[in-house]
């Protein structure tokens, strides 16, 4: 008898273009949400989009709440659940990069809430996806959560932000040809379950983005444009695929272990690219696809060494040897690499010197 059955979570509304950060009440109010909001966002993002984005709720007669958070961690999810008690609201609304729209989307799942995500950067897939990532001591945590009701990306508050946030994104997505593979192997040697659909939505995504890297240059809207879609289909093939796997293989565990020993010294999805040249060597060997992965990430300016991402070389061997204890999750890392084996591939890549 055939028993399966499966969930896929979507967006409603999927709101992109140009000067879009006016149509949030609009969207809101095709939702039927009622009541207050309580905004999720970090410094700058307040800045450019929250406080606008809440004159117009106010020139409507809503009063948004609104906290600021600096980092990803669960201590921050637990401040803005108190604030949203506190504040009576009955919806969230996460505005800035990844770590504003990952707490955004934890809070609202335990306080059994729906969110919109506002990003305000192309920098990250977690844009439309059904998790949250948080570290967490030792190990990282990619929480099932909902994805958003609704997602409005205004490219030009995106083209705007710094570049390196866009080519962290583009990093991000091309880094999908490793998950992928990772998720295959997992497949075949665990028999981890496995969709499809949902690699070749992600392979796809990075395809396209590679395809049209040539649209891909600062202070072009169409960049933002490009980027955005890449992001939300990645996001989409998570939810298809109810984890993600289809966005974060190897390449992701060794940026969770450079977040732990180097903090905040780069960008996740710089990290994730980096790491993506390596463990394309891992899988394929030298004349695999790792050329054409660092070669992708070079034509965006996005890093491809240790230098350019600031960490030291010794750093990256640390987090290559270790990285595969940070979860559970099996990739071409097995359990564990030692460090000769590590050294090789990094300085055959190029990674260091
Ligand atoms: N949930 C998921 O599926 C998923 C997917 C990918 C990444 N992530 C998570 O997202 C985080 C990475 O996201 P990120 O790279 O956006 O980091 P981030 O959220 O820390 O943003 C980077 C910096 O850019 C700033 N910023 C954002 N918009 C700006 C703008 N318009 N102008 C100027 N500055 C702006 C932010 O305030 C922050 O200081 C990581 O924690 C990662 O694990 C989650
Ligand atoms: O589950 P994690 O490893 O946090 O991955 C989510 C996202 O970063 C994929 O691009
Ligand atoms: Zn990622």
């Amino acid at each position: 008898m055939f028993e399966k059955s499966t969930w896929i979570r979507l967006p409603r509304n999927v709101v992109v273009g140009h000067g879009v950060r006016n149509e949030v009440l609009g969207v809101v109010n095709d939702l039927h949400l009622q009541g207050r909001p309580l905004f999720v966002t970090s410094p700058t993002p307040r800045e450019v989009a929250a406080d606008p984005i809440a004159a117009d709720f106010e020139a409507a007669g809503i009063e948004p709440a609104i906290v600021t958070i600096e980092r990803a961690t669960f201590e921050a999810v637990e401040r803005v659940i108190e604030v949203a008690e506190a504040e009576d609201v009955s919806y969230l609304v996460g505005i800035g990069g990844g770590k504003a729209i990952d707490i955004a989307k934890l809070a609202s799942h335990h306080l059994d809430m729906g969110f919109l995500s506002v990003p305000t950067a192309a920098s990250h897939d977690g844009i439309v996806s059904n998790r949250g990532s948080v570290p967490d001591g030792d190990s990282r945590h990619s929480v099932a959560a909902e994805p958003p009701l609704a997602v409005v990306a205004d490219t030009g508050i995106l083209a705007d932000a710094p570049w390196e946030l866009t080519t962290a994104g583009c990093a991000d997505i091309i880094s999908n040809y490793t998950a992928v593979m990772d998720w295959r192997l997992a497949q075949r040697l665990k028999d981890v379950e496995y969709s499809e659909y949902a690699a070749a939505l992600s392979e796809m995504t990075a395809e396209i983005l590679v395809d049209n890297a040539d649209l891909i240059r600062p202070g072009l809207e169409e960049s933002a444009w490009v980027v955005t879609k890449a992001l939300m289909s990645s996001g989409v093939a998570m939810s298809i695929a109810g984890s993600s796997r289809p966005a974060s293989g190897a390449e992701h565990l060794f940026s969770h272990q450079l977040d732990r020993l180097a903090p905040d010294a780069a960008l996740h999805g710089h990290q994730v690219g980096v790491g993506s040249i390596l463990t394309a060597y891992l899988h394929q060997g030298g004349d695999g696809i790792w050329r054409d992965i660092r070669d992708a990430l070079s034509s965006i300016d996005a890093p491809t060494t240790a230098d350019d991402l600031g960490i030291g070389d010794e750093t990256v061997i640390e987090a290559l040897t270790t990285c595969h204890e940070i979860r559970d999750r099996y990739t071409i890392l097995g359990d564990g690499m030692n460090e000769r084996a590590a050294r090789d591939v990094a300085t055959k890549t190029g990674v260091i010197d």
